[in-house]
């Protein structure tokens, strides 16, 4: 028998999965406090997810509290969802003072394509430097072509392999990580390209899941912003295994709701492990 000179690398897919079961030990014990400018729609799941996964969520919106409040925050969650022309100098205050302080940001860019004064916004906030922006496939092609388009609003067209390109032409533009969210979600920082193959497709049938995903990166970049690449693909895939074990318990989109929430709340270190899968799709 032939005797091993040195250690085994671990896969890399293992490295993934144990990195991810580390991220979310952080967020439970350091508990990050996240401010989320949201919609209406996804204030409740959001602010939920993120009690489930260990973090402290704030929504907390108006400009005139900024100043105070964004300073003390560890991540800074943006959503233009339910954007009106008022909330906007919120987000952008907010934004320039998290980076001012240090904090990282991360940008939800809801149906960007479906109107010009949508996209001029995303477009706006973008330039303020997010550490993270997370969209759907539709959401970030829109973006990073800049166009409005017929779109299905909130929801995606596109299937989130077909924003490969797109998603690193706009990491490469911003210097943000980009996520994609879908049967993949795709995790790009303009080189590098994962995919974490975690969720199931009832997770679409609830309003703002994805909304709170990004939530979670914020979370997730919160414990770890140095590594946000790796932090980003993380909160994906834990997001996606709490689906596929509330999705084992779940009757349909309400019940998975529950049930979502729940599991992500009771995550172990063997169902991480067991779970997580997230790989290169780097050619
Ligand atoms: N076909 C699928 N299979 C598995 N998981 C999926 C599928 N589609 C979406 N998901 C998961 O559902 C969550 C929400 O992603 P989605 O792309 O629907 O976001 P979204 O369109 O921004 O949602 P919303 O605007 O309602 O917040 C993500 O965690 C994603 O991984
Ligand atoms: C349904 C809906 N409309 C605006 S924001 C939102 C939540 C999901 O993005
Ligand atoms: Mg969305």
């Amino acid at each position: 028998m032939e005797m091993e000179t040195k250690p085994r690398e671990k896969p890399d897919s293992t490295r993934w999965a144990s990195n991810a079961w580390a991220l979310l030990c952080a967020i439970r014990s350091q508990s990050p406090l996240i401010q989320c400018i949201t919609n209406f729609v996804s204030m409740d799941l959001m602010a939920n997810t993120l009690l489930s996964a260990g973090a402290s969520p704030a929504m907390i919106h108006s400009v005139e509290e900024i100043p105070d409040f964004t300073p003390h925050t560890h991540a800074l969650c943006v959503n233009v969802g339910t954007l009106s022309p008022n909330w906007l100098p919120a987000m952008k205050a907010a934004a320039e003072l998290a980076c001012k302080s240090g904090k990282p940001w991360v940008l939800d860019p809801v149906a960007a394509g479906a109107s010009g004064f949508r996209l001029r916004a995303c477009l706006e906030l973008v330039e303020l430097k997010p550490c993270v922006i997370r969209g759907n496939a539709s959401e970030i092609i829109a973006l990073s072509k800049a166009s409005v388009g017929p779109t299905k609003g909130v929801d995606s067209s596109h299937e989130s392999i077909d924003a490969v390109e797109a998603a690193k032409s706009l990491a490469q533009a911003s210097g943000a990580i980009v996520a994609v969210s879908g049967a993949v979600d795709i995790v790009t920082d303009g080189e590098r390209v994962v995919g974490a193959h975690n969720g199931v497709p009832m997770m679409q049938r609830i309003t703002a899941t994805g909304c709170s995903v990004t939530a979670l990166i914020a979370a997730f970049v919160a414990v770890d912003p140095v590594n946000a690449f790796e932090a980003t693909a993380s909160a994906l895939s834990i997001f996606g295994v709490a689906g596929e074990m509330g999705m084992n318990m779940a009757k349909g989109p309400a019940t998975l709701r529950m049930h979502l929430i729940d599991s992500l709340y009771g995550l172990d270190e063997a169902d991480v492990l067991s779970r997580v899968n997230i790989t290169s799709l780097s050619r």
